[in-house]
């Protein structure tokens, strides 16, 4: 593999925790109760607009508020620290080792990109990275194939790896053509079984071998 992209939220961090804060900071100020955390992974996955919209339908909170609150989660979300996000174990030793192969390493996130670069910067990632897409960095998000084949640029696609953990990864590189790793600890929805996927991993420290032997078969 030339070039291995990878998803952010569920897939390199465990990003909900701090998701969760945000949203219950806006909701208490909008004199809400809390969400608890499998209520919140269930709405993260297709980028922060959409996450809003979950939680409003969830409150039956009136569609005139979107903008407001949209733009309230992101600037609680954009001034947080993310000190409960964290690396999934083993992820470090993984781009530390393929960066230093020379691959060319990418992150394609539905996150809007602000706050994904700031993620990548609290848990100092940003240097093994060439790329960093957000769902908000063009005009179309995953599953659109499209954020995924900007990143790929002129790299052939047999010579990409897409790695996530979502429902929305698996259809995003299939449909961009794209071979794709499947991590099964993130926040997926379905079992395994019905994510469309090349090769699949739990942890970290199986994946260079997961690829290895997936590329001699
Ligand atoms: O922000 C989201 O909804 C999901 O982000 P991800 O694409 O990194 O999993
Ligand atoms: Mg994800």
């Amino acid at each position: 593999m030339q070039t291995v992209i990878f998803d952010l939220d569920g897939t390199l961090v465990d990003s909900a925790p701090d998701i969760r804060a945000s949203v219950n900071k806006m909701l208490a100020e909008e004199g809400l109760p809390d969400l608890n955390l499998p209520t919140v992974i269930s709405f993260v996955g297709n980028g922060l607009p959409t996450l809003v919209r979950r939680v409003m339908a969830h409150f039956s909170i009136e569609d005139s508020q979107f903008s407001r609150l949209n733009a309230r989660v992101l600037a609680i979300y954009n001034a947080s620290t993310y000190e409960h996000t964290v690396m999934y174990y083993g992820v470090r030793e993984v781009l530390s080792i393929l960066h230093a192969k020379g691959v060319r390493l990418g992150v394609c996130t539905n996150k809007p990109e602000e706050p994904a670069r700031h993620v990548l910067d609290a848990l100092d990632l940003t240097q093994y990275f060439d790329v960093v897409v957000g769902g908000d960095t063009f005009e179309k998000r995953k599953p659109d194939p499209l954020p995924l084949l900007k990143v790929i640029g002129e790299t052939s696609l047999s010579d990409v790896l897409y790695v996530g953990d979502s429902e929305v990864d698996a259809e995003t590189a299939r449909r961009a053509g794209v071979t794709f790793a499947l991590f099964t600890e993130g926040y997926r929805k379905s079992p395994v079984e019905d994510m469309p996927h090349d090769m699949r991993f739990s942890e970290w420290r199986e994946f260079l071998s997961v690829v290895e032997a997936k590329k001699v078969e």
